[in-house]
């Protein structure tokens, strides 16, 4: 047992006399389950330190706090609760709470064709803030898709044709021959594509019981037509080709197909997306972004 009283210097008074408006700790390791899949995270957790006079908010408790999101599903009522246990703590120095989880959430994704099946990893982040007695929960998922270049595309097909010419100029069209043709020396030139990401910033309808990132991510998918794949046999390439072929993309296409697919969805109330095509005909990346009733919070 120490003899002497500990210090608390965050009980003392501030010389600067200035409210703050986040105070917290950044990067907790934090072990969470999401619809039953136990997952590692970091988490962000803070509050307004709304008492200019007083030095310093007690950091601990918002640590201990933290301890029920790592017994219980994450839920957005949990997190509610756990933003109110932050307030608790700090009666007379804090109104607004924030929490930050940042994961990876795994989903095992089935091949185009074949019957395999891999694992996904898609960067996720749930953004809450309990601020003015108003809470909000945010989203943010990364889903990586691949886009080909309709540009490209439509100068390869045109060179194509020009070889045809030059090669069919003087001879009878034979089925045989230009089938041949088809499959050889006659598709001189392809289309570049690249692997692009879409980073979706939503926030959800406040009435929302659980966090739809599945349904998300695969609402998001089905947009776009061209999600990047796990296991890959030659069929499952071949049909991840015809994909791409069927939806040749700018990065204008990419925001505009995202922004109709979640503006659909009955869990999103607002979002702010933007796309990523990290180009390979650039050493630079083309990007889009869109917005659906956003304002920033
Ligand atoms: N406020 C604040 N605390 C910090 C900081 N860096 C480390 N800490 C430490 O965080 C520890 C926990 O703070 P408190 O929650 O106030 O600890 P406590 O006084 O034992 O807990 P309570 O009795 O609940 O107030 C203290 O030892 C602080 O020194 C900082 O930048 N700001």
């Amino acid at each position: 047992m120490n003899a002497l009283t500990l210090p608390d210097i965050a009980a003392q008074s501030s010389r600067q006399a200035l409210p703050l408006e986040w105070v917290g700790m950044c990067g907790i390791a934090l072990p969470i389950s999401i619809d039953g899949q136990r997952l590692s995270a970091k988490a962000d957790a803070g509050v307004s330190l709304d008492d200019g006079e007083a030095r310093g908010i007690h950091m601990s408790r918002l640590y201990l706090a933290l301890e029920r999101l790592e017994q219980e599903d994450l839920t957005p009522e949990l997190i509610r609760e756990t933003l109110q246990q932050f307030l608790g703590s700090h009666d007379g120095l804090s109104s607004n709470a924030y929490l930050r989880i940042h994961t990876d959430l795994l989903l095992k994704r089935p091949a185009l064709v074949s019957p395999l099946a891999g694992w996904k990893t898609y960067p996720v982040s749930v953004l809450v803030e309990l601020k003015n007695g108003v809470f909000h929960v945010e989203l943010k998922i990364d889903v990586a898709y691949s886009s080909t270049c309709p540009c490209s595309a439509a100068l390869a097909r045109q060179l194509i044709q020009q070889q045809f010419i030059d090669d069919f100029a003087d001879k009878p069209l034979e089925h045989s021959d230009i089938l041949g043709w088809l499959g050889g020396q006659g598709v001189v030139a392809t289309p570049h594509s690249q692997r692009s990401i879409a980073q979706l910033h939503i926030r959800l309808d406040e009435k929302i019981g659980r966090f739809p990132l599945e349904p998300l991510i695969n609402e998001a998918e089905a947009a776009l037509g061209t999600a990047v794949q796990t296991a890959v046999k030659r069929a499952d390439e071949q049909a991840f080709a015809l994909a791409n072929g069927q939806n040749l993309m700018f990065c204008e296409d990419a925001a505009r197909r995202l922004n109709l697919a979640l503006k659909r969805s009955d869990a999103v109330s607002a979002f702010h997306l933007r796309v990523v095509h990290a180009e390979s005909l650039h050493a630079h990346d083309a990007v889009a972004e869109s917005r659906w009733n956003w304002r920033q919070a």
